[in-house]
């Protein structure tokens, strides 16, 4: 379980959250949504560890964030252009977390590349020669390959159209269920949340 508990977080006098709770069990596919401001990309980051608030703890199998082992949440970004490198194939995106664990191979590329709809021929290329949908899919093989226990994915799918959106969504819930991954898709779009998680949870701005 990956258990937020009494998060606050301020930037200066703005609080953004104010002692909020959130709980994520392996397996689970959740939907976080909430009108633009309300916190909810701070709360991701809060989730995976890329933001330190200034009261409460975030834990991972009842073990502070801190103290649990990296990699353990895989966080995926809006934009894919933003979070790859631009010299790497999408081959070496993808393959990335396993490289740094020493156990990258080319079947695993593939196989990975292949549960997000790549194909063989668009693993050469670089991020400037494939779409914005391709490379966020290529995204989603990387935050697989990490093997994390929980998925975060920042509105990963706002910037696609409907079918890459349904493509990449139904990836993750294979691979949550499949893998027992806890997975919080945060969207604005309530449809795809219904359509795809067990739960939806709702940030509102602090007053
Ligand atoms: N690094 C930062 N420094 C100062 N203010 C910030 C910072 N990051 C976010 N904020 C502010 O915190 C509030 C919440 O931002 P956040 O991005 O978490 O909201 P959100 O719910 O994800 O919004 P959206 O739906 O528009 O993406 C906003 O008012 C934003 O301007």
């Amino acid at each position: 379980m990956l258990s937020a508990r009494n998060i606050t977080v301020r930037y200066g006098a703005n609080t953004v959250l104010s002692d909020a709770d959130f709980d994520l069990k392996r397996g689970e596919i959740v939907g976080l949504t909430g009108e633009s401001g309300s916190g909810k990309t701070t709360l991701a980051r809060v989730l995976t560890g890329l933001t330190t608030p200034q009261n409460g703890t975030v834990t991972i199998a009842g073990q502070h964030l801190k103290s649990a082992p990296r990699g353990h949440t895989a966080l995926i970004f809006q934009s894919p252009r933003n979070a790859t490198n631009p010299r790497h194939t999408l081959a070496r995106v993808i393959s990335e977390p396993a490289r740094l664990r020493g156990t990258s191979s080319p079947d695993d590329t593939t196989r990975l590349a292949e549960a997000v709809g790549l194909t063989q021929d668009l693993l050469e290329r670089r991020p400037h020669e494939v779409s914005d949908g391709q490379l966020q899919r290529a995204c989603v093989a990387r935050a697989f390959a990490q093997q994390p226990q929980f998925v975060v994915c920042d509105e990963a799918t706002a910037m696609l159209d409907a079918a890459t959106t349904a493509a990449i969504v139904r990836a993750l819930v294979h691979h949550g269920t499949t893998h027992n991954v806890g997975v919080l898709l945060i969207s604005h779009d309530n449809a795809l949340l219904r359509a795809c998680t067990s739960r939806i949870e709702t940030l509102a701005v602090v007053d």
